[in-house]
């Protein structure tokens, strides 16, 4: 169990977390939000990469503002970062084995049996001895998440997990993740609205630094109830709407002429929570 209590993180004069409680247990947590909500933010300082400005975390009864703890809790997490910067010049197999070697893994045999495990658990087995330069992005991505499974952690921190990847690859990610997530604490970030309909219990929406949204996928989707429609016609007053596979219009907000009403979707929830808020702001 992981508490997060009134979390502040200041850079500079930017408030990026702003008073931030949350709960996390079992299962998948989804973070979304738009671009400087404070989400990688927030999984840096759960990551225990950042100190926090105010507030505090409590995970597994382990304070990291205390140096002893922190290590201890280090050692119970797996993080992946949105951007990792690897040593292009390593091999994959090298690399998660380097960071294995961080991560106080001491005897070969069993660290060397790891590294091939989480490799093979992202599907990167026949890329062990290509040098990291030399792999694809949604590759690279992949190793992030590899080297964030080391260990088996109770808490994997995962920012922005699924960019980069192609849809197969997003396919096995997402089976991985729900998996992994039956036993332990998987928080994620992402912009994929399909990413949270398809692997998270739970989703947290977060705007300014603070949770604007707490609940399930359909509880998020509920919150367009009313609100979505299905049109042949291009609904020429509507502001927000889109072509969908079937080449109909969706638009969301007031009904266009002689729409149909539509059974409403992760993303629709959040793109009228996201509205209202700019409504209520205005
Ligand atoms: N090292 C830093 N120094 C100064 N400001 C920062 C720093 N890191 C983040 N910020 C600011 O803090 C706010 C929150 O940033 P953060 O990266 O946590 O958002 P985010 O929700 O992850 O965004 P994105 O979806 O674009 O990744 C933003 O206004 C950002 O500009």
């Amino acid at each position: 169990m992981i508490q997060i209590r009134n979390l502040t993180k200041v850079y500079g004069r930017r408030r990026a977390l702003d008073g931030l409680d949350l709960t996390l247990g079992t299962g998948v947590t989804g973070l979304l939000g738009p671009n400087g909500a404070g989400k990688t933010t927030l999984l840096r300082c759960l990551a225990t990469t950042l100190a926090l400005s105010s507030g505090s975390i409590e995970a597994y009864g382990l304070d990291p503002a205390n140096p002893v703890q922190r290590t201890a809790l280090r050692r119970r997490l797996g993080y992946q970062p949105q951007d990792p910067g690897f040593y292009p010049h390593f091999t994959t197999f090298d690399l998660v084995d380097y960071v294995a070697i961080l991560k106080e893994m001491t005897d070969r045999g069993r660290r060397h049996a790891e590294v091939r495990r989480v490799l093979g658990e992202v599907d990167l087995t026949d890329q062990a001895r290509t040098r990291v330069r030399r792999l694809s992005g949604g590759m690279r991505q992949r190793l992030a998440l590899a080297q964030a499974l080391l260990g088996e952690p109770d808490l994997l921190i995962l920012d922005e997990p699924t960019v980069g990847l192609d849809p197969e690859q997003r396919m096995l990610f997402r089976a991985l993740v729900s998996r992994l997530g039956e036993r332990r604490t998987v928080v994620l970030s992402t912009h994929q609205t399909e990413d949270v309909a398809a692997l998270c219990e739970r989703v947290v929406i977060m705007l300014a630094g603070r949770a604007v949204f707490d609940g399930t996928p359909r509880e998020l989707a509920s919150v367009a109830a009313g609100r979505v429609w299905l049109s042949e016609e291009a609904p020429v007053a509507s502001r927000m709407f889109w072509r969908t596979a079937d080449g109909r219009y969706r638009t969301l907000g007031e009904r266009p002429p002689s729409a149909e009403a539509a059974v409403p979707g992760v993303e629709d929830g959040y793109l009228t929570l996201l509205g209202r808020d700019e409504e209520a702001a205005a």
